[in-house]
Formats: C-alpha cells, structure tokens, sequence
C-alpha cells in the first residue's frame, strides 16, 4: 500500500548520533523522492527505548566546529520530517525524551504503547539547558501554549495516560498493538487524497518551518555558543554522571 516502516537502530537507547541523524535524513529523503510511497510508520527496534534523543556525547566535551557540524545536521533531520509530504505515523514503542519526543511531535499521528515505564516529553530544563525556540514551537503547535509553558519549564515526561490527556500523543494502546494500530491509523489517513491533505499540512506547518528556515545560521551559533558554555558542560556532565550512577 505504499507505506514505508523505518525502525531506529542504534542501540542500547537510539541516541541520535551525528551518524544516526545523518543515515535517518538520507533514507527519509530516498523515501520521499519513491513516487511509490505515501506514508511512513516510524518506530524502534531497541526494546522499550523510541529514542532517548540527541546524543548527548555529541555535545560534551566536544569543539565548537563539531557542536556547529552536529546542530546543522539536528535542524536538517528536523526539516525534512516536520515538512514531510508523506504521512508520517510513529508507533511510540518505548521511553521518548527530549529528541526522541520531538521525532514523535514531526509526525501527523502518534500511537504509544500503554506502558507506564515509557515516558514522552521535552525534558531538556531537567538536564540544565533550554529547549531551542524551533522544539518550543512545536510543542505549542500540539498541546497549546500554557500546556507547553508548563512542561518546558518543568521538563515533564509524561506516562502514557499523561500524554494522551494533554495531546502530546493522539492514542495509547496496549504494548502488543502498538504496529497493527498504526497501520490502521495510516489505511485512514492514506484514503485522503494526496494533494489536498499535502497542502493542508503545508498550510500548518510553513510558518513554523519557515521560522527555523529564516534564522538557520543564527541559531547554530546561538546553540554552539550555548553549548560550549563551562556552565552548560558541567551540567551535562553531572546528567550524564547520573545516568551512569542509575546503574550502580
Ligand atoms: C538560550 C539559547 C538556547 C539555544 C539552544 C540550546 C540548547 C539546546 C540543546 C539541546 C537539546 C537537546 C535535546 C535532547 O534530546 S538532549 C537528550 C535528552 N535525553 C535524555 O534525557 C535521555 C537520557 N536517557 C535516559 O533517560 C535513559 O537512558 C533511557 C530512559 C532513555 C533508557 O534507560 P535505560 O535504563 O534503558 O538505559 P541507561 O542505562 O540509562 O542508558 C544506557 C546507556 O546509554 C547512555 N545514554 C542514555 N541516553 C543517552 C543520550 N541521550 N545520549 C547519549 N548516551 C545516552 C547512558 O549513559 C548509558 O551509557 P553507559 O553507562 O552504558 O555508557
């Protein structure tokens, strides 16, 4: 039926590395420019992880040209999904934060698994540093302003119930579901004709886009001189610390 199903693999926890993001983009563009696809379901192969987001090694300890070379590529992954022509539905089998959740936000329909465990949220103030106005702007396009503005500031993740009262996601059902319930998610969307559903979605989306397309080059400089910050790292550093704690 035209549909494509991209599981991210990059275990243990599908961290978007500069190589992950970059392969993520080029598959999406070849599957763009495949007449013969209409839709995509995005998923995970890591079991009980989507993706825990942006590969936290690519912005610690690392050098400005590197921070800018990651960010590029970040806002490239991020265009191309958000002003996606296909549909794009994502099976949430797992925990999304941060990057993760804004892989799921990019997509027109969102299905997770009603897994207490899993968590989904922009949570980039719990690690010390500030969503970037583009991730921001998304929010508040899918769960309204003041929803947004609280969880940005608080960095909620949000269970699965959670999620699903506040919009981040549009359906939760059970672990085993999650796949046949996006396909039958993507069967309705794809009896929509193409062109007037691809328009509309431009007419949503552009602004937003456009936004982050207007101020591109700024915004690599405002997250590389972030980022490079002593302060940003030493949180970073403490974060990552903490993950390497919950082991022990
Ligand atoms: C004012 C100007 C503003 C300008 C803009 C500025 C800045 C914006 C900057 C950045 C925006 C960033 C968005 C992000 O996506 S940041 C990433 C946020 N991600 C997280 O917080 C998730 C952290 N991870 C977890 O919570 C758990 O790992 C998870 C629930 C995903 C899985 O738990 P599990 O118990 O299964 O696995 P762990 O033992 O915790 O992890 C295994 C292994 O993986 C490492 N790891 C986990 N997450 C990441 C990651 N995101 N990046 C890199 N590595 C990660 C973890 O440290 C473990 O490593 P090791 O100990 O085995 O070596």
């Amino acid at each position: 039926m035209g549909v494509a199903v991209m599981k991210l693999r990059n275990p243990p926890v599908n961290s978007l590395s500069l190589e992950c993001l970059t392969e993520f983009t080029i598959s999406l563009e070849k599957l763009e420019n495949d007449k013969s696809i209409r839709g995509v379901i995005l998923t995970s192969e890591c079991p009980g992880i989507f993706s825990a987001g942006l590969d936290l090694l690519e912005m610690y300890g690392r050098n400005p040209a590197h921070y800018a070379e990651y960010w590029k590529n970040v806002q490239e992954l991020w265009l191309r999904l958000y002003t996606s022509n296909m549909i794009l539905v994502s099976a949430i089998n797992g925990a999304s934060p941060a990057g993760g959740c804004l892989l799921a936000l990019c997509c027109d329909y969102r299905v997770m698994a009603d897994n207490p465990k899993y968590t989904i949220g922009l949570n980039e103030s719990l690690l010390g540093i500030v969503a970037p106005f583009w991730f921001k702007d998304m929010y508040v396009n899918t769960i309204g302003h003041r929803e947004a503005e609280r969880a940005l500031q608080l960095g909620t993740l949000f269970s699965p119930a959670e999620a699903l009262k506040v919009g981040v996601v549009d359906e939760v059902v059970p672990e085993d579901q999650v796949h046949s319930k996006a396909r039958s998610v993507m069967t309705k969307w794809l009896a929509i004709p193409d062109h007037s559903r691809q328009l509309t979605k431009n007419m949503m989306r552009k602004a937003t886009a456009d936004n982050l397309i207007k101020q591109r080059e700024a915004d690599i400089q405002n997250f590389t001189s972030f980022i490079s910050k002593d302060s940003i790292q030493k949180s970073l550093h403490m974060y990552l610390e903490k993950l390497k704690q919950k082991k022990g």
